[in-house]
């Protein structure tokens, strides 16, 4: 049987008197997009957060790739191939899109003797720097400096950075938030692309995007799973819509 690769087990999360995290099972496959769905507030974000290491559970365990992870820092999980996109990374505005990502290639690669302004001239930076650019669609803007991006643009060379990181798992809290109709469609494009090759974590409010990208979605109220399976389960399922209807009224 395939074990996952990153797994949580009875996840607790308590900020005073609010249950933000409540007793949370996860398993997240490689090969997968696993979405994370669930009202305002009910423990999206947190959930993530410990995942990553940037918030500590208050009882439960993480195991990533068979070791328990629960007790280390979000750098060292990320050295062990856990990314979280969006929160974490620091685009340097006024850097180009290339030397942005080279930064990253150099992070990863240790290169301790080089400065970054020449980041982007160094081939052994620059070649997977460039790969990575084309496979986020951001070529033709190497030179563009980061400031200068759109929004999609932006969370584009986000993900390009994170991917950088030679991760295994992608934790994404709303990628496409704030993206127009085209950017949301290229960015669930490019999570496609990228489904094969790692373990997806997707936190989103876009229902058409959730239902499109993921193979499994987890629906999280008021800090507890009410219902995991495949799309057309989750779609069917009576606790579910009685939740998203309790929402909108
Ligand atoms: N640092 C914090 N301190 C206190 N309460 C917090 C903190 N972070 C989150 N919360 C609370 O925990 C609950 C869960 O928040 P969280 O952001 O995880 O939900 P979410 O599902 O991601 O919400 P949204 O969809 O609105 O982003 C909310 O009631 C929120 O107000």
């Amino acid at each position: 049987m395939v074990e996952p690769l990153l797994q949580a087990r009875g996840l607790q999360k308590r900020y005073g008197g609010l249950v933000a995290t409540r007793d949370l099972d996860l398993d997240l496959y490689q090969g997968e997009i696993h979405a994370v769905i669930g009202p305002n507030g009910a423990g999206k974000t947190t959930a993530l957060a410990q995942l990553s290491g940037e918030q500590v559970p208050d009882a439960g365990r993480i195991v990533f790739d068979g070791r328990d992870v629960t007790a280390l820092s979000m750098p060292h999980r990320a050295r062990l191939g856990i990314a979280r996109s969006y929160q974490v990374t620091a685009v340097f505005l006024d850097f180009s899109v290339l030397e942005n990502i080279a930064v990253a290639v150099q992070a990863r690669a240790r290169h301790h003797f080089h400065f970054f302004a020449s980041a982007g001239h160094d081939d052994t930076l620059r070649k997977p720097a460039e790969a990575l650019m084309r496979e986020v669609g951001l070529e033709g803007l190497a030179h563009r400096p980061a400031a200068d991006l759109a929004h999609g643009q932006r969370r584009q060379l986000e993900l390009a950075m994170a991917l950088a990181t030679e991760p295994r798992v992608l934790l994404l809290d709303e990628p496409m938030a704030g993206m127009g109709a085209a950017e949301a469609d290229a960015m669930g494009a490019l999570l496609e692309r990228l489904r094969s090759r790692y373990a997806v974590l997707l936190v989103e409010h876009d229902m058409d995007m959730v239902f499109r990208l993921a193979d499994r979605v987890t629906v999280l109220v008021d800090g507890a799973v009410i219902a995991s399976g495949d799309p057309a389960a989750i779609r069917a399922d009576a606790a579910v819509q009685a939740a998203y209807l309790e929402e909108s009224t």
